[in-house]
């Protein structure tokens, strides 16, 4: 989150690579403006990545050229913004989850390369939040540039495929990537099951998912971004939990936990990087 010193994963932990990292993604950011074109994205520029603003730079005139108005009668001090990386195996749903979230659309899209960018403007009653929502590539080919995106994350977003057994032990995978590089604690993580509408074919028990995801302490859910089945709530629980631990820290009266409830969300402890 950029506002006021707070910070997500900051790459200070021995895998996080260092700013002149970013340079290696160029050619990918690249590759990725030819290879991929989804309505709905913001195209990323290879330069993108470089003029990025550092953490707790990002002002509300910064949001406002984004397209993120806060709400109105919210203070400027009520304007939130978040990191959130899309993590999983390929052809999972990430880009789908997020497509269908952003713009309430599904269609075909072809595999991403490198990674690709969303924003999104939430409305919390008084407070504004917006995500910088970060789409990575979940063929394996591109899964070690994936960990430079993990850079100042808030948070993550793990999906699998409840018809590919395959993709929640991968996601479990990147779990252990996202805990090597991020503080414990400091990123809010979310299990997805997508694919609910193939429940024919299902691989993976809904108690599966659940059981991994207590023993880690994450947020779950599963959802179709086909059918539009429970994707807000996804988004919108990880908005909840953030919003929650940044009024914590601020020692602010926690709307969160309500708003977790009507979200759907589980009930159950929603800390993640837990090891
Ligand atoms: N039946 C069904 N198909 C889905 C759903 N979500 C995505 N798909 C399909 O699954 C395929 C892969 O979707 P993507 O969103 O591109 O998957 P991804 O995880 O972003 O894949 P990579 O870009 O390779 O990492 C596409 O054919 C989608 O139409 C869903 O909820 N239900």
């Amino acid at each position: 989150m950029r506002r006021r010193g707070a910070e997500g994963c900051r790459g200070t932990s021995p895998g996080c690579l260092p700013l002149t990292g970013l340079c290696a993604v160029q050619g990918c950011l690249s590759v990725f403006q030819r290879g991929r074109s989804a309505p709905g994205l913001n195209s990323l520029r290879p330069f993108d990545a470089r003029i990025q603003p550092p953490a707790n730079a990002v002002s509300l005139q910064g949001m406002a050229q984004a397209g993120g108005v806060p709400s109105p009668g919210a203070a400027p001090d009520q304007s939130y913004v978040f990191k959130l990386v899309l993590l999983g195996s390929g052809s999972v749903g990430k880009s789908s989850l997020a497509l269908r979230y952003v713009k309430n659309d599904f269609k075909s899209i072809l595999p991403t390369v490198g990674c690709a960018f969303f924003t999104k403007v939430v409305d919390l009653g008084a407070v504004s939040l917006k995500f910088e929502i970060w789409d990575t590539a979940g063929q394996e080919k591109y899964h070690s540039i994936c960990h430079l995106y993990f850079r100042g994350a808030n948070a993550a977003v793990l999906v699998y495929d409840i018809t590919r057994k395959d993709s929640f032990f991968k996601a479990q995978q990147w779990l252990k990537d996202l805990e090597r590089e991020c503080p414990p604690g400091e990123v809010v993580v979310m299990l997805v099951g997508n694919k609910t509408d193939l429940g024919e074919q299902r691989e993976v028990t809904l108690q599966e998912g659940k059981e991994f995801a207590e023993s880690k302490r994450l947020l779950f859910m599963e959802a179709s971004a086909k059918l539009n089945q429970q994707v807000t709530e996804v988004f919108s629980a990880v908005a909840w939990e953030l919003l929650r631990r940044e009024e914590r820290k601020e020692g602010r009266p926690q709307r969160g936990d309500a708003g977790l409830a009507l979200s759907g969300a589980p009930a159950g402890p929603a800390r993640c990087c837990a090891r």
